[in-house]
């Protein structure tokens, strides 16, 4: 028997709704910062799905208010699933609790609890009040991975900082000359322009600017890129480079009070935004974008700035791709430079490891802190 006050066993019907709900909110993905990806469903007669929406973009209603406009007069008595608790306060729009008390829904199952301080539990606690029948964690650990971005900033106000890297068997990023493309293959070269799509910002330094010359956009038509972010002290940077071309995405560069005025001058007025940072450290880089409203920080740098920015404790996840080949080289780099390790007990290691096969190359993803303690 379900002990009084505990949420009933949810079905797989519920789960089911669920999961459309996470399949609706991803709609969004790359689009929502600072907010999350939110989805909905109103479901009639524990069967007919009569209305569905999702958050497309901070200051849009919420996914509830989209999902209850759709199904009009028929929320009336329905069951309404969300993959995220609704809300129950005035931010840039009116508490959806509110919305759905008045459309008269007879229940509402809520995917996870809101980390938000504004929220954290006082939506389901006003839905309980007026009478509707709450569920809460359906699906929870999807939700909660849909959302990473959005709980990591809300519990620790900064973006959730990912390392992504390519390296070759014997663990090198470049030849001895610097040499690096490709060390992956397309399909995995494809992968890392889909990983993008789900990150606000992506960020290099200096030297992966002068060798690499990258384009860090997405590639896709229609789907978001991310910023452009460049760290340089000085701004010993190319005249000529894929980042400056701000018809492809946007571009800021983050320097120093050190920087080279003609080269500042120059970059400003090609569009490409440049701020002062002091102290420029991966830490404060983290603090700008946070206030720039970001979820997500993609670090695709070299190997200096990736140490630099696990020692400050910028990066909580990983994503590696490994391909089957060997290049050799006493000097050619590797991914993390040096973290002054000394034993084998102070490694970095890593938690919730997966393992995804893409073409002839292997993708390990895995998180250094949960985002969600
Ligand atoms: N349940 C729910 N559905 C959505 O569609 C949402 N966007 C949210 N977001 C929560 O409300 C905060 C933002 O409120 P405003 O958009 O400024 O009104 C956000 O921080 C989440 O806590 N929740
Ligand atoms: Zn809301």
């Amino acid at each position: 028997m379900t002990p009084p006050n505990a949420s009933p066993i949810p079905t797989e019907f519920d789960r089911q709704m669920m999961r459309r709900c996470l399949e609706l909110a991803r709609q969004a993905l790359g689009k929502t910062a600072p907010n999350p990806m939110v989805g909905c469903v109103v479901v009639q007669d524990n069967c007919n799905i009569v209305g569905e929406g999702f958050h497309p973009l901070a200051g849009e209603p919420h996914a509830e208010v989209f999902a209850l406009r759709d199904a009009g007069e028929q929320a009336t008595g329905a069951t309404v699933y969300v993959n995220l608790e609704p809300c129950n306060h005035y931010g840039r729009t009116p508490p959806c609790t509110e919305a759905l008390i008045k459309a008269k829904v007879a229940k509402v199952v809520v995917g996870m609890i809101d980390p938000n301080p504004l929220v954290g539990g006082q939506g389901i606690e006003r839905l309980k009040q007026a009478g509707i029948e709450v569920i809460v964690g359906v699906e929870q650990e999807a939700c909660q991975q849909l959302n990473e971005g959005f709980i990591h900033r809300i519990l620790h106000h900064q973006p959730l900082g990912i390392l992504k890297y390519a390296m070759t068997l014997d663990g090198k990023i470049a030849t001895t000359t610097g040499h690096s493309a490709w060390i992956t293959s397309p399909p995995a070269r494809q992968q890392v322009h889909q990983l993008r799509v789900a990150c606000d910002a992506v960020i290099v330094g200096g030297n992966t600017v002068r060798q690499d010359n990258p384009h860090l956009t997405t590639h896709h038509v229609g789907e978001p890129n991310p910023l452009r972010v460049v760290m340089s002290r000085k701004l010993d940077l190319p005249l000529e480079a894929n980042l400056w071309d701000i018809t492809e995405a946007n571009t800021l560069v983050l320097t120093t009070k050190d920087a080279d005025p003609d080269c500042q001058k120059y970059l400003e007025k090609k569009g490409v935004e440049v701020v002062v940072l002091s102290p420029l450290t991966p830490k404060t880089v983290m603090d700008h974008l946070y206030e720039r409203q970001f979820l997500t920080v993609l670090w695709e740098c070299g190997g200096t700035l990736a140490a630099i920015a696990l020692a400050e404790g910028t990066i909580q996840k990983i994503w590696a791709f490994i391909a089957p080949k060997i290049i050799g080289g006493k000097t050619a780099p590797s991914p993390v430079g040096d973290l002054g390790f000394t034993l084998m007990n102070e490694a970095l290691t890593l938690e919730r490891v997966t393992l995804h096969s893409i073409g002839s190359d292997y993708l390990i993803e895995g998180y250094l802190s949960s985002p969600f303690d």
